[in-house]
């Protein structure tokens, strides 16, 4: 079995809030990204398909295909947008890493399988120091 990971960058401000809650516990849960005006992120997502490689081709997937799926599914509609106000996928739900690759996830599996391809891993870093992985509903196989 081959795993093969497509790289796309995006920009994206948001902040870590409960509506319900006062702004002291938001602040003792969730810190500085509990600001209320808002901070950004250079998110760095890869993209990982699994398969084995076509014996014309070699190719697990075209990573030029993959990079279209993940631009149009994902970085045309997130980029320079605020998670929070702009994105409807974080409605009721907090803008976080893990939460992120859920939603990614959700919005790539089937253009990817469509495609003739397997979703495998999302995995998104939100810092250099801080990043999530996602492996579908069922976990890691
Ligand atoms: N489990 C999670 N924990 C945290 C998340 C998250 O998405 N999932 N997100 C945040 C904040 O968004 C925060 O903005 C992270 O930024 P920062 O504290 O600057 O990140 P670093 O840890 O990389 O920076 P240091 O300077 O090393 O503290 C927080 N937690």
């Amino acid at each position: 079995m081959h795993y093969l990971t497509r790289r796309e960058t995006f920009n994206a401000a948001h902040k870590l809030a409960n509506p319900d809650w006062s702004d002291e516990r938001n602040k003792e849960v969730f810190g500085k990204c509990a600001n209320h005006n808002w901070h950004g992120h250079n998110y760095d997502l890869r993209i990982t398909v699994s398969g084995t490689p076509d014996p014309l081709t070699g190719f697990v997937m075209d990573a030029k295909v993959l990079s279209t799926i993940v631009k149009r599914q994902v970085v045309d509609q997130l980029d320079h947008s605020n998670l929070n106000l702009d994105i409807d996928w974080f409605k009721g739900i907090q803008p976080t890493t893990e939460n992120l690759t859920l939603k990614i996830w959700e919005h790539l599996e089937a253009e990817i399988a469509a495609a003739g391809s397997t979703l495998y891993r999302v995995r998104l870093y939100e810092t250099e120091n801080i990043y999530a992985d996602y492996y579908g509903p069922a976990g890691r196989n």
